[in-house]
C-alpha cells in the first residue's frame, strides 16, 4: 500500500444538458446545466482516484484549468507521503504560493482544491478498501484531526474541544449508530419536485409521486413573483399536507429588507425552513432576518466558501441549518472542519446535494457526522436530486426517503467511461451532435 505513486492526472470537462428541461433550475441560475471538473488519479498500482468539483456550464472551463494546475502537488507523490499528514497536503494546495492571491480559500481555484483532495481521500479509502465513511469512522480522532486546519477557526473551536467532541461520540453508541444507518438509512428530502422552472401541473404532478414513493421532505424552489411563489406552495401542500414538510430555496434572490418580507410572507405555508434568502456572504444580514422573522428556521451553506465563513455564520447565530458543501470547499478535510465547528455550535448539517455527484458525496460525510461527530439525527435531513444517477457506477440508493449507507470502497464519486466520454465538452457526442 506504502507504494501507490500517482503517476498522472487526467482532468475532464463534463457537462450535462440539463438546463434544456428546466432540472436543477432556480430564481437565479435560470439555466444550469449541471458539469463538473472531474479528475482521475492514476497510480502505478492499478487503483484509480476520482474526484469532482460541481460547476455549470461554462464556468467549467475556468475550473478545469485550475484543477490541471493544481495536478503538481499530487503527481510523483505516494499516496502514503500524502496520507501521513493529510493536513499539510491540504495546506500545500490552499497556501500555494502565487495562487493563493486568487482565493485565498474560495473561488475557481478552491473549488479545483475541492475536486483534488477529494479524489485522493477517494484513493485512500479504495486502497483501505473502505466506503469513506467508514474510513474516517474507524479513524482515531487524532489521526483525523491532524487533517483540519484550525489556522482561523481555533479562535472558535479549539483542538481540544474537537477532539473531546470525537471522544465522546467515540464512548458513547456508535455501535447502535451505525446499526441504525445500516437497518434504516439517513433521512433525506427531495428538492426534484419543485425547480423553478416547472410548470404547475409537473409541480404537482412529481409532489403526488413523491409522496407516493415514500418522501415526507420536499423543497420548493422561490424567488419569483410573490403570489405565484405563495400559489405553487399552495399546490405542493395540497399534495403533501400539513404534517410533512416543505422547504423553500430562494437562491439568494432578495436584499436583506426584502428577504425580512418575503420570509414573513412564506411563512404561511410553515416552511421546514428558508435557504439562501439573501447574498451568501451576508452573514449579519442572515442574522438579522433570522432575528426578524424568528418563527423561519434559516438555511445557507452551498455557497459558504470556506470554513471561515462558517465560523462567523456560527458565532453570529445567523443560521439554524447548516448547508455544507463536499465541493465548494477544500474537499473532506474542510468539511471535516466544518462538521466539528457544526457540532460545537450545536447545529444541524444538511447538507447540499443539488448538482451533479453531491448526494454521491455527501451521503458519506452525514453518516460521519453521525457515527463519529454530532451523534444526532435530529432535524437533519440530507437533500436528495433526482437526476444524473445513471452516469455513475456506484450510485446512491434511495428507499422510502432515505439514503441507504454505501458499501462499496471510495468516495461513490467514479463517473462510467462511457459517460465521461460522452458528455465531455465540447468533443462528447452530447456536445457534438446534440439531440
Ligand atoms: C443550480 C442548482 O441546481 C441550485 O439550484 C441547487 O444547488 C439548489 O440551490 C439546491 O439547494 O439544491
Ligand atoms: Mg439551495
Amino acid at each position: 500500500m506504502n507504494e501507490i505513486l500517482i503517476t498522472s492526472v487526467r482532468v475532464i470537462d463534463l457537462r450535462f444538458p440539463t438546463s434544456r428541461d428546466h432540472i436543477g433550475s432556480d430564481a437565479v441560475n435560470k439555466d444550469p446545466d449541471y458539469s463538473a471538473a472531474y479528475c482521475i488519479l492514476e497510480t502505478n498500482s492499478g487503483l484509480q482516484g476520482h474526484g469532482l468539483t460541481f460547476t455549470l456550464g461554462r464556468g467549467t472551463d475556468l475550473v478545469v484549468q485550475a484543477v490541471r494546475y493544481l495536478s503538481r502537488y499530487v503527481v510523483n507523490r505516494t499516496l502514503n507521503s500524502i496520507t501521513e499528514n493529510l493536513g499539510a497536503f491540504s495546506r500545500q494546495l490552499t497556501d500555494d504560493t502565487q495562487f493563493r492571491w486568487l482565493g485565498p480559500e474560495k473561488g475557481v481555484i478552491h473549488l479545483a482544491t475541492g475536486a483534488l483532495i477529494n479524489a485522493v481521500w477517494d484513493l485512500y479509502a479504495r486502497a483501505e478498501g473502505k466506503p469513506l465513511w467508514q474510513l474516517l469512522a474507524d479513524m482515531e480522532p487524532t489521526q483525523l484531526l491532524k487533517a483540519v486546519d484550525f489556522r482561523y477557526i481555533d479562535d472558535a473551536l479549539s483542538p481540544q474541544e474537537a477532539l473531546d467532541i470525537l471522544d465522546e461520540a467515540r464512548l458513547i453508541g456508535k455501535p447502535e449508530r451505525l446499526a441504525l444507518l445500516q437497518q434504516q438509512g439517513y433521512p433525506a428530502y427531495t428538492t426534484s419536485v419543485g425547480w423553478f422552472g416547472y410548470s404547475e401541473e409537473k409541480i404537482r404532478c412529481l409532489s403526488k409521486r413523491a409522496l407516493a414513493e415514500g418522501w415526507t421532505h420536499f423543497k420548493l424552489k422561490v424567488g419569483g413573483d410573490p403570489a405565484e411563489d405563495l400559489r405553487r406552495g399552495h399546490i405542493v401542500r395540497e399534495e403533501i399536507g400539513w404534517t410533512n414538510k416543505l422547504m423553500v430555496d430562494a437562491n439568494q434572490k432578495w436584499g436583506v429588507l426584502e428577504a425580512i418580507d418575503r420570509t414573513r410572507q412564506l411563512a404561511e405555508l410553515k416552511p421546514y425552513w428558508m435557504e439562501e434568502p439573501t447574498s451568501p456572504d451576508d452573514i449579519l444580514g442572515h442574522a438579522r432576518i433570522r432575528r426578524e422573522v424568528p418563527d423561519v428556521r434559516i438555511a445557507t451553506g452551498e455557497h459558504c466558501h470556506n470554513r471561515v465563513m462558517f465560523k462567523q455564520f456560527l458565532q453570529a447565530k445567523a443560521i439554524d441549518v447548516l448547508q455544507l458543501d463536499s465541493c465548494r470547499v477544500a474537499g473532506v478535510n474542510e468539511n471535516l472542519a466544518i462538521i466539528l465547528l457544526a457540532a460545537k455550535f450545536k447545529t444541524p448539517i444538511c447538507p447540499h446535494a443539488g448538482g451533479v455527484g453531491l448526494c454521491e458525496y455527501v451521503q458519506h460525510l452525514s453518516a460521519f457526522d453521525f457515527l463519529s461527530v454530532s451523534a444526532s439525527l435530529e432535524d437533519r435531513v440530507i437533500e436528495f436530486v433526482d437526476h444524473l444517477h445513471e452516469h455513475f457506477l456506484t450510485p446512491v440508493q434511495i428507499r422510502n426517503g432515505r439514503y441507504i449507507l454505501p458499501t462499496a470502497p471510495g468516495y461513490s464519486i467514479q463517473i462510467r467511461e462511457d459517460s465521461l466520454t460522452r458528455f465531455a465538452y465540447p468533443t462528447g457526442e452530447a456536445w457534438s451532435k446534440p439531440a
